[in-house]
């Protein structure tokens, strides 16, 4: 398959992200791989998974695309969604199909530019990305720098936009009108009708991870406002 008709096959589709707090009896390669199969039996047309050794193991089990990543903490830097062209190439080797950065404008380690690393996927890997954004300039430098596709991921992550919380339709909005390239809805999709209004606004397809993959996340949710009523 090309890697233009890879990302055909999710147009206007669900992709689940698949992941777990490090700390969560959830993060256990089978777990996650079986999350992963559950989404696909029903029709997610996609798995957006955490580091290789997860990657891996939803491999065995999923045919459909796995967007790969790979969450680092380095010191001194905020950047953190598959950071260097390393993390890269071991997202790809572990058997993902389109890799995720963070391809927001803040200071990178390893003095690498979104536009290297873009390249060095395109070229060394042979691998779309998926640029993971938080403002319209960073999702027009993203395009500029040769992205396959953008996403909302980082909007209400970074300094520029903690303020408010995802989604922001506003940014999904102009993304659209501003940019060629498909653009994905991820990040604080929480129901099938949020979904079904970002694939009316225009998005190429929608990730949904905390929603549906997210116990921890939910359950401490629903504690907080059963016990203190906010
Ligand atoms: C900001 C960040 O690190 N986002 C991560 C990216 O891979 C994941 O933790 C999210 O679960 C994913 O983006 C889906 O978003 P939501 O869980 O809101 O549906």
């Amino acid at each position: 398959m090309t890697n233009d008709h890879l990302i055909h096959t999710l147009k206007n589709g669900l992709i689940v992200s698949c992941q777990a707090p490090v700390d969560s009896p959830l993060y256990e390669p089978t777990i996650i791989a079986a999350m992963a199969q559950a989404a696909v039996n029903n029709g997610a047309v996609g798995v957006r998974i955490d580091t290789p050794t997860h990657i891996r193991a939803v491999r065995e089990r999923v045919q459909v695309p796995i967007i790969g990543l790979w969450k680092q903490v380095i010191p001194k830097y905020d950047v953190y969604i598959t950071p260097q062209f390393h993390h890269a190439v071991a997202v790809a080797v572990a058997g993902a199909d389109i890799i995720a950065i963070d391809a927001t404008t803040r200071h990178r380690p390893g003095g690498e530019t979104v536009a290297e690393i873009i390249s060095h996927i395109h070229q060394e890997l042979d691998k779309p990305v998926i640029a993971d954004v938080d403002t319209i300039e960073a999702a027009k430098a993203a395009a500029g720098a040769g992205a396959d596709i953008v996403a909302t991921t980082l909007y209400g992550y970074t300094p520029k936009t903690n303020n408010d919380s995802p989604p922001s339709w506003e940014l999904l909005t102009q993304m659209l009108e501003e940019l060629k390239i498909p653009v994905i809805c991820e990040g604080g999709i929480s129901s099938p009708q949020m979904a079904r209004h970002a694939l009316n606004l225009g998005a190429y397809a929608v990730v949904v991870g905390t929603a549906i993959t997210g116990i921890d996340l939910q359950v401490k949710n629903y504690q907080r406002i059963m016990q203190n009523g906010e």
